[in-house]
């Protein structure tokens, strides 16, 4: 059945990638949200949409079902800033780095009315018709996954994502937007642009503080990590995610399994939680996140040369959920793209350098050439082998 078939009647999102063979192409992605809302996969679930077979049970077939969400570390901000507290949170903040890749962090500092109004700003825009999500986003000219809609697609026969999503530029700040192809802010909500803006300037100021701490944490200078980050060049960019409620859930996937090309990741959510899954000792991990504005950090594939491996990227998917819709705000937060980033040796733990020094765009770029794949296989690139 082609795609014109199997999703008559429904609207579509235009993405171009770079094919295997070099080719660009264009492929028209099914709108997730419009599928739900015209009810077009009651009858039966599209194929473009399974990502897991089905079993004879109708459950889940791997094992991670069973298994009840796990907490992971959570660091306390206020703690690392306390002298009384500060060495032993530390500790948990390197075993964090180190034995997960990905943990919660509380006491931020960041006003509960930064993250309602950056909430009520992404909750705003998903809630307008297609049509005018479409019409007050600007295009992207690039085939990289920025924009509205846009999303890792490397063939027209891969599974997809049941997700609507919105991925903008926060930095460095492009005073010719408009020529560069850069204007994909939405206007509607109208101060969708300033409510992000302003979390992401906040939460910079927390992650920043973060690096530091990563880089004492492992008995570095305080600078080590975050003199990568020079603060006009850096480049932040905004992934803005809406998990619709699926009806399959058993056969979908919310986002495909990946790991993060970036530095740092600072993961807001809300609306359901538990749907975030870490590959963590070979099993699928659904990570319990309360619902009380903690955040998620997830050291990203940069973070994990830089630290010649001591810190893992973790290989996270997230699941689809059946009666309940979830939102994300994920910032990637990445050193100026023309630098040389390399692993600082940090001893003890890894007197053997094995990773590369690469230039961050080369990186990047390598990451969403060959992204998605069924496994952790972007790093490769800056591995020593
Ligand atoms: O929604 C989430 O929790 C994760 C999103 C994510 O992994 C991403 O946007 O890269
Ligand atoms: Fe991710």
């Amino acid at each position: 059945m082609s795609t014109d078939e199997e999703f008559h009647g429904a609207e579509f999102h235009e993405v171009s990638f770079i094919d295997q063979n070099g080719e660009l192409k264009t492929t028209k992605i099914p709108v997730v949200q419009e599928l739900a809302r015209q009810g077009l996969v009651n009858d039966h679930f599209p194929k473009k949409f399974i990502a897991f077979q089905p079993t004879t049970t109708g459950n889940h077939p791997t094992s991670v079902d069973t298994h009840l969400p796990v907490t992971p570390p959570t660091i306390d901000i206020a703690k690392l800033q306390s002298d009384v507290s500060r060495e032993l949170e530390l500790r948990r903040l390197a075993e964090a780095a180190k034995e997960w890749g990905s943990f919660l962090i509380t006491n931020h500092g960041l006003k509960d009315m930064v993250l309602g109004d950056a909430k009520d700003a992404i909750k705003g825009f998903f809630g307008l018709s297609f049509e005018e999500k479409k019409a007050n986003v600007g295009s992207y000219k690039s085939v990289d996954n920025m924009g509205y809609g846009k999303s890792f697609v490397k063939s027209e026969d891969q599974t997809l994502d049941w997700t609507d999503r919105l991925t903008m530029k926060a930095a460095p700040v492009d005073p010719d937007e408009a020529t560069n192809g850069l204007m994909v802010w939405p206007k509607n909500p109208t101060n969708f642009r300033q409510v992000i803006e302003t979390y992401v300037e906040k939460s910079r100021k927390v992650i920043d503080g973060l690096l530091q701490d990563l880089a004492v944490s492992l008995s570095l200078d305080e600078n080590a990590f975050l003199q990568y980050f020079e603060p006009k060049q850096s480049e932040i960019k905004v992934r803005v995610n809406y998990y619709l409620p699926c009806p399959r859930p058993d056969l979908a996937i919310g986002i495909l399994p990946h790991s993060d090309a970036s530095g740092l990741t600072l993961l807001l959510e809300f609306g359901a939680t538990s749907a975030l899954q870490v590959l963590k000792d070979k099993i699928w991990t659904t990570l319990q996140w309360p619902n009380d504005n903690s955040l998620l950090v997830n050291i990203g594939d940069l973070r994990e040369i830089i630290s010649n491996g001591v810190f893992k990227s973790r290989w996270h998917r997230v699941r689809a959920q059946a009666d309940v819709e979830r939102f994300s705000l994920a910032y990637f937060y990445n050193p100026p793209a023309k630098s040389e980033i390399g692993p600082e040796v940090v001893g003890g733990d890894s007197t053997k350098v094995t990773y590369k020094k690469v230039v961050v765009e080369d990186y990047v770029s390598n990451f969403y050439k060959i992204s998605p794949r069924p496994s952790k296989e972007a790093i490769m690139y800056a591995k020593i082998t």
